[in-house]
């Protein structure tokens, strides 16, 4: 069929299928929306929240208001801290002068500025419709440095409201940490960042994070997020937060000294973000998350040291999910947690307190303060849905729990989006007991619930063909289940239960379709990698690259591992002392996704001295160590010539530079480093640079070429030699005809991570090649 002139697909009736905001059956059409023409409303969103008095009536139109608007961007600067501070630099001498004078259309544009709560002034946000970020010529340039710097990770685009529980957990270096559900990691990041705030160069921190998710691919989401912050002390997990695993030592529960529970959610306070909220807004999908919510937390209370500190966090405003979990979980524990007051921390943070009281919407719109105040119905149909646990306690028990230290941040207060956290310390040990009693309490309510659900479906068939038995209230069956778990204790923890049966649960629990759910049941995915191993010192292939690269004892030896193949293996990565103390204490407990850094990999360069070469990641851990042989450290026009050049013949280089690089062993790599604090007064980068540079590069037989991925390079140029470059530019590389060929192949090789190993030293040796030629 002719692809019809002038028929459109409906999605781009907006030009672009981009602007499809929705799809609505009408009739029997499918109706395609655009995000401007959904409903930024709903009546039953608007009577429960206004019933909830989440914020005085008076001010509730704000609030609504401010919820139907487009979210402003907000970003951090990540990194090490010399290098954040370049960054910071660069915006506010570059972009906010020169975006203050900027006008489109006669109209003034609001400059980025920061988020006054975020400490060292590296959270901002900006108000610059992403459309003007595109198409103006005049930003086009701050859009750029967005992009890349995103890209390398040295920016992280993150909701302003979704940094505030890692600055609220308050991780030290030496801390153990636990993030349950850490996927996409921005959080992650920020507790890492966090971990290493005093670290130098090369050195690890005493503390480790555990970087934890129950869904597979999303865990895999979590590595890559990771892997740009370089840190030998992460180790990523695939566990259901719920049933995270026991690891003993000494017979005791290894407990962390900080947990993070940001759990899934209805995420009803992202409606700036996720207009789809809006239309598919429910009251009742917080009543089927509350379940899991609620057993994470107790596993993290159980998992949490006793003095510890636990964040619970949710973007979500439904008290059920939020001060329901909370109070439940405070009270069931029995005075082992306790709220912590925050309100002197981040003290330019606005919030409000949380709730002590709160009501239960039911399917058909009514309000109710109390479980029993819901009509019993014909065979007690109307309450199965509903569970007391989502009400209030009674007040005398809420006063104890000091609900108000809790955290509500709503959009009108500071243009974000909308948020709840509770800091939670743990002031007693919970025994095991009373663990065991909180899990079988939240599991046999969800039992109940499913069962409910089934018998509600089961009475109702059974009501229409004239059955009138009296079935059990839900209620009781809750506390009768709980009570013959009582009779039968058992001493080893769920936790260590097969993995299929938490994605069984995760579905009982009803998760609602908007809400990241546990894959489907799977085959073990760790099988699918090689499990890592550590490396005895003296296995060939270490004893190999030490010596080649004379990598100084103050490396330790004990933290190589690699993924083994047949014996054989690709690439070596590092870790730090805790992470191998918890691996080895961990043993297959532990579902570890990855782990460490890659500092070095197989090069397929035939002639080269050493089978390995150093791979840029790993180039800051590996760099204090190294021989100072493969350390060159250069001026300004040579780092210009090499980021200016493929390949850069060595004669290019200044007679300093090239002498030095020819003390290095033909076919290897080598660090250039460039220290801007020793070339003051000399012509220098286009942007202010304080930290410095270390450069990965491949020594050749007569050239020298930059071993880094494309969107560092491009980073590196635009800070250095202020050029902006368009991400389909080859780098802006001055380049003859037939070396561009290569430089397509090195970035082809670079930017593909898991296949970097091999294709990289194609690119190496084709680049020789071509050099031979010349
Ligand atoms: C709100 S998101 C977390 C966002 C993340 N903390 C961040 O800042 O990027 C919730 C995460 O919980 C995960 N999840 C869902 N059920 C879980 C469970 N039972 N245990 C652990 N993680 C779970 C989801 O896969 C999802 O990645």
């Amino acid at each position: 069929m002719a692809r019809g002139k002038g028929r459109k697909n409906p999605k781009w009736k907006n030009g672009s299928n981009k602007a499809q905001g929705g799809q609505h059956v009408d009739g029997e059409r499918r109706v395609y929306k655009s995000f401007s023409e959904l409903r930024r409303d709903n009546d039953s969103f608007r009577k429960y929240y206004l019933a909830q008095q989440i914020v005085p009536e008076a001010e509730f139109p704000d609030l609504m208001e401010s919820m139907r608007t487009v979210l402003p961007t907000s970003f951090r600067i990540t990194g090490s801290r010399e290098q954040a501070q370049d960054i910071r630099e660069q915006i506010e001498r570059e972009f906010v002068p020169f975006i203050s004078q900027t006008t489109i259309d006669g109209e003034a544009i609001e400059p980025p500025h920061i988020l006054p709560w975020y400490p060292e002034r590296f959270g901002w946000q900006f108000t610059i419709p992403r459309v003007a970020l595109k198409k103006s010529p005049e930003l086009a340039k701050f859009h750029s440095f967005l992009v890349t710097e995103t890209e390398v990770g040295n920016i992280s685009r993150q909701e302003a409201v979704s940094m505030v529980p890692p600055l609220l957990l308050d991780v030290q270096p030496e801390h153990f940490v636990l993030d349950m559900c850490a996927a996409p990691g921005s959080k992650t990041a920020q507790l890492i960042e966090a971990l290493h705030k005093d670290t130098a160069m090369g050195e690890c921190p005493p503390g480790v994070v555990v970087a934890n998710d129950a869904d597979y691919k999303r865990a895999c989401m979590l590595v890559h997020q990771v892997s740009r912050l370089n840190s030998p002390s992460v180790v990523v997990t695939n566990h259901s937060g719920e049933r995270f695993p026991n690891i003993y030592e000494d017979g005791n529960v290894v407990q962390f000294d900080r947990i993070l529970c940001d759990v899934p959610c209805s995420g009803d306070g992202t409606t700036r973000k996720n207009v789809r909220v809006w239309e598919k807004w429910r009251a009742d999908d917080a009543h089927s998350l509350h379940p899991v919510q609620t057993k994470i937390l107790q596993r993290a209370a159980y998992l949490l040291k006793t003095g510890g500190r636990l964040v619970y966090s949710t973007c979500s405003l439904n008290p059920i999910e939020n001060e329901a979990v909370v109070a439940n979980v405070l009270h069931h524990f029995e005075g082992a947690l306790k709220l912590v007051d925050v309100s002197s921390e981040l003290p330019e943070l606005k919030r409000r307190p949380g709730l002590n009281t709160w009501k239960v919407m039911t399917r058909d719109g009514q309000l109710f303060d109390k479980f029993e105040d819901i009509p019993a119905g014909e065979h007690g149909r109307n309450r199965r849905k509903y569970s007391p646990r989502f009400f209030p306690l009674p007040e005398h028990e809420m006063e104890k729990l000091h609900m108000e230290r809790c955290l509500r941040i709503y959009s009108h207060l500071q243009n974000t989006g909308g948020f709840f956290v509770a800091v939670i310390e743990k002031v007693k040990p919970i025994t095991v007991n009373e663990k065991r009693k909180a899990e079988r309490d939240a599991e046999a309510f969800a039992e109940a619930m499913r069962r409910a659900r089934e018998e509600g479906d089961a009475q109702a068939k059974e009501a229409e063909a004239g059955d009138s038995a009296e079935p059990e209230p839900k209620r009781a069956k809750v506390d009768e289940t709980e009570s013959k778990d009582e009779e039968n204790e058992e001493t080893e923890s769920r936790a260590d239960e097969t993995e299929s049966k938490d994605e069984t649960d995760s579905k009982e629990a009803g998760v609602s379709r908007r809400v990241y759910l546990p894959d489907e049941p799977r085959a073990d995915p760790a099988l699918l990698e090689n499990p890592f191993v550590f490396l005895d010192e003296n296995t060939a292939e270490l004893q190999e690259i030490l010596s080649f690269y004379g990598i100084a004892p103050t490396m330790s030896r004990r933290g190589f591992l690699s993924r083994i193949e047949k014996g054989s293996f690709r690439s070596v990565y590092f870790v730090s002392e805790p992470v191998r103390h918890l691996m080895n204490l961990a043993g297959q407990r532990l579902r570890i996704v990855n782990t460490g850094i890659r500092v070095f990999s197989r090069n397929a360069v035939r002639d080269a001295h050493c089978a390995f070469r150093l791979v840029c990641e790993g180039t800051p851990q590996v760099l204090p160590h190294l021989d100072q042989r493969f350390v060159v450290d250069a001026g300004f026009a040579d780092l210009k010539t090499l980021l200016s050049e493929i390949n850069p013949l060595l004669n290019l280089l200044s007679e300093e530079t090239q002498k030095k690089i020819e003390q290095v062993p033909v076919s290897s790599s080598v660090i250039v480093r460039f220290d801007p604090k020793e070339h003051q007064g000399e012509e220098g980068p286009a942007t202010r640079l304080t930290a410095a540079l270390a450069l990965p590069c491949w020594r050749g037989k007569a050239s020298l070429s930059v071993h880094m991925d494309k969107h560092q390079l491009r980073s590196l140029i635009q800070r250095v030699l202020g050029k902006t470059v368009d991400r389909k530019e080859n780098l802006g590389y001055k380049m003859s005809n037939n070396r561009r060929s290569n430089v397509v192949a090195a970035e082809a090789a670079e930017t593909t991570e898991a296949t970097e190993d091999t294709e990289a030293a194609e690119a190496t040796e084709t680049a020789e090649a071509a050099e031979t030629t010349e």
